[in-house]
């Protein structure tokens, strides 16, 4: 698990280690700009030449440096300042000082044609509005150039905490980022700008408090799942209810349904219309399937499962709007585990007032079209805002929100947050979300008999990195294009077999 910073909590946490820490911001600039060299270094060939772009904040200050230390090494390099001389920080002042001092060459007017590699240090953390003029101008050089392109702790342009492209941004190859990954590469485009990213320690002094508002998972932290338990048997590894499947959307259901099984429920129920019972049993004899919504019939199904999931092909019809309100009512009641997905999603939109039925025991897997019924923001506001409004959303429900995107966010109401970094845009096909919410399902039924019990947002954070690691399993195999949502239930054994390797994504 790695934490993930806004640009506020990276100044803070630069602050404190220079204030309270002791450390001078001199020196917390000079490992900045090795490890950036250490980074170019590890591709460097032969007649290189660098050219380092910088901006008159810190960001350029290290770039300053970074051309200093390749100077010192006798490797063939320039900076040229594009920020204004006169507002130079006091760190960057200080090395443009020692910069002259060495004779490291500067530039006025760079041919951008001539330099094998150009790094740029023009804008980071401290990035406050749209670029424009004369510094999008020079932006738009470095990305014509034909160079490679190395960024200096985020590509300029990238915000911080959004991702969003702020007028234009640096295209890099590779973004070395200080200290923590900055929440702004993990969301996109932000994470397209910045290539790879090598998150690099300066000796920042970690502080839990400005630094635990968000984190992200990875292959290692599947660990997390509690192991079999060897004298188990099929009604202690979990049993599910799926309230899902209208006629003519039974593949949903039996997504859903086999997700959660290939992840080891022990087993499941699905409640559905009598026409899908048929096609269901032999689609996946493991289920049981019931066709019943009577008063007794729910109250058996009840009383049997330990999660429910309520959506998947549910559809909207008034069959579906009284099954979803008597399930939802019950599992309130009961507060019994339940995910709401698609058109379970979309119901409670229409029905304000079950807003009462959510609470801790619900994660909400809306994806942004359904976020938006949700909220009543626009789609556009959404995606602007991804964090924030699953923060909200979990503020106004107390559940679990699980915002479904490229860069999907878990959150709770305690404002705890995961950025989900596994997945690829192959997974962006229809019955991928069914998967979802039957692993999901399927994650919290290992949990059932455990002692320990992690929060609930971290269970969601598990099953949708989970999720995103099959999908990628699949396309590495099928290819994005290609790739179903029944070949992410596939790759289940092999995702669940890996939890032991390390990979930054
Ligand atoms: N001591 C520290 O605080 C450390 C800072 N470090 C570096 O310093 C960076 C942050 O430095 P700063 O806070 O000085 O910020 P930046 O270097 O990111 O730049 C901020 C400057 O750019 C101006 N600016 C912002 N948006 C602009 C726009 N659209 N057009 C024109 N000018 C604009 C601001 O007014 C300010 O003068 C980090 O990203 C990192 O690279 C590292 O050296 C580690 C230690
Ligand atoms: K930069």
């Amino acid at each position: 698990m790695k934490k993930l910073v806004t640009c506020k909590e990276m100044k803070d946490l630069d602050s404190t280690t220079i204030r309270e820490i002791g450390v001078p911001s001199e020196v917390l600039m000079e490992r900045a700009a090795l490890k950036v060299v250490e980074e170019i270094e590890k591709c460097l060939q032969k007649d290189e030449r660098i050219l380092v772009v910088c901006g008159s904040g810190n960001n350029g200050g290290d770039g300053i440096a970074v051309a200093r230390l390749f100077h010192l090494k006798g490797i063939r390099v320039e900076f040229y300042m594009v920020g204004n001389k006169e507002k130079m920080t006091r760190e960057t002042a200080l090395q443009y000082k020692i910069a002259s001092g060495y004779r490291v060459p500067e530039v006025n007017n760079p041919q951008w044609s001539e330099y094998t590699t150009i790094v740029d240090a023009v804008f980071g953390v401290g990035l406050t509005r749209p670029i424009e003029g004369h510094y999008a101008d020079i932006i738009h050089e470095m990305n014509s150039a034909r160079a490679k392109k190395i960024a200096v702790d985020i590509p300029s342009g990238v915000n911080g905490d959004t991702g969003l492209e702020m007028g234009i941004a640096f295209s890099a190859d590779l973004t070395v980022t200080f200290a923590y990954r900055k929440r702004g590469l993990c969301f996109y485009p932000g994470r397209l700008y910045a290539g790879r990213i090598v998150t690099a320690d300066i000796g920042i002094y970690e502080q839990e408090a400005v630094t635990a508002s968000a984190a992200c998972l990875e292959n290692k932290d599947l660990k997390l799942f509690p192991e079999r338990d060897p004298g188990g048997n099929k009604g202690t590894f979990g049993k599910v209810l799926f309230v899902t499947g209208s006629e003519g959307m039974c593949g949903a259901a039996y997504l859903s349904a086999s997700a959660a099984l290939r992840a080891g429920v022990g087993m499941v129920k699905i409640q559905t219309v009598e026409a899908n019972r048929i096609p269901l049993q032999i689609l996946l004899p493991e289920a049981m399937v019931c066709s019943r919504f009577d008063q007794e019939s729910n109250e058996q199904l009840l009383s049997w499962c330990d999660v429910i999931v309520i959506g998947p092909g549910l559809g909207t019809s008034v069959a579906s709007r009284e099954r979803e309100q008597w399930f939802l009512t019950a599992a309130a009641r009961e507060k019994k585990p339940l995910i709401l997905d698609a058109d379970g999603l979309n119901l409670l939109a229409a029905h304000p007032q079950w807003y009462q039925y959510l609470g801790e025991h619900v994660v909400l897997t809306p994806h942004i079209g359904e976020m938006s019924r949700l909220s009543g923001r626009t789609i556009q506001e959404i995606q602007h805002k991804i964090a924030d409004t699953a923060l909200k959303c979990a503020a106004e429900t107390g559940s679990v929100c699980v915002l479904k995107d490229a860069c999907t966010v878990i959150a709770d109401e305690k404002g705890q947050m995961y950025l989900n970094l596994s997945g690829n845009s192959g997974m962006a096909t229809a019955g991928s979300g069914d998967v979802l919410s039957g692993i999901l399902a399927a994650v919290l039924c290992m949990y059932l008999k455990t002692e320990e019990q992690p929060p609930m947002v971290l269970k969601a954070a598990l099953g949708v990195y989970l999720h995103g690691l099959c999908g990628d399993l699949a396309a590495a195999e099928k290819g994005k294009r290609s790739m179903l949502a029944g070949d992410i239930i596939e790759y289940l054994p092999k995702a669940l077999a890996i939890g032991e390797e390390e990979s930054e994504l």
